[in-house]
């Protein structure tokens, strides 16, 4: 697909060392411009390989990457990303944690400067879009995971960026508070509309976020087989409960499991 805001093109990548594993081969996928895309596979497949990849920490061994419109060379500043530990710095209160990206960032540094009162602005109105309006002053001990998460959240979107990598996010919470956030995503991505890939092994999660749900086959890792979801939005949790939601989360399933199969010869 030529106007992708995402390609990866039959990229492979072996990871350095004598015996590096080869973790992703022939891989190929496209992700338009502010479209919504899950990635799930068996464990060990390569997506987070796949998402270092996209974000320019990793390099291809072959292939390419675009992203925007320009081959993927270095670490991108359009990316935020966000992982499955939160990883918030303890020192910092929550405010300060949001604006962190924006002392990093390249063209964001000299404006953080000049434009403080705007950007904390712009860090107040993420918390509270995502329910964390009174607790910009108090630091990340203080919350609970699930609202660290949040705050973690904010700071991979205070930059605005035009894409959003999410790598496992919410693995590491509990079933109400993992929901809760599924919903929240789900209401910045309609307000903000960047363009999200998303790694889970929920596939609930995967349903009812995503517009596409991609799956890929055990190491080394390529995409397998994937589906357009066929929801309607904004989707409720009740809507998750339903025979066709769940008849799509079975399907998915059982692509998961014919992807475990380990192809003959892979290193
Ligand atoms: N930094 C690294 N150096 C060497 N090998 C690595 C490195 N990171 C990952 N690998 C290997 O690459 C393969 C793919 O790993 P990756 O973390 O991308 O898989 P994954 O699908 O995200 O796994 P999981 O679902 O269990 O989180 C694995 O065999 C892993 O051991």
């Amino acid at each position: 697909m030529s106007n992708a805001f995402v390609q990866v093109d039959g990229v492979a990548l072996r990871h350095p060392g004598a015996d590096g594993t080869l973790a992703l081969e022939h891989c190929t996928l496209s992700v338009a411009e502010g479209e919504f895309v899950a990635v799930v596979g068996p464990s060990g497949c390569g997506k987070s390989t796949l998402m270092r990849l996209v974000t320019g920490l990793w390099r291809p061994t072959a292939g390419g990457v675009v992203v925007a419109g320009r081959e993927v060379a270095g670490p991108l500043s359009i990316a935020g990303m966000a992982f499955q530990n939160p990883s918030l710095l303890p020192w910092r209160t929550v405010l300060d944690n949001v604006l962190l990206p924006l002392e990093v960032v390249k063209p964001h540094r000299s404006r953080l400067r000049r434009e403080r009162a705007a950007y904390e602005a712009e860090a107040r109105a993420l918390l509270a879009l995502v329910g964390l309006a009174g607790f910009e002053d108090r630091f990340p001990w203080q919350l609970s995971g699930g609202m660290q998460q949040r705050a973690s959240l904010c700071r991979a979107l205070i930059h605005r960026p035009g894409l959003l990598l999410l790598d496992e996010p919410f693995g590491a919470l509990d079933v109400f508070t993992r929901e809760e956030l599924w919903l929240v995503l789900q209401e910045v991505w309609r307000t903000r509309r960047p363009t999200v890939l998303l790694v889970t092994h929920d596939l609930r999660e995967a349903v009812l976020l995503a517009d596409r749900v991609l799956v890929m086959s055990a190491r080394p890792g390529r995409i397998a087989a994937e589906r357009r979801v066929p929801f309607p939005r904004p989707r409720a949790l009740e809507g998750t409960y339903t025979p066709a939601f769940g008849a799509m989360v079975g399907e998915l399933r059982a692509l998961v499991g014919a992807a475990r199969e380990v192809p003959a010869g892979a290193a």
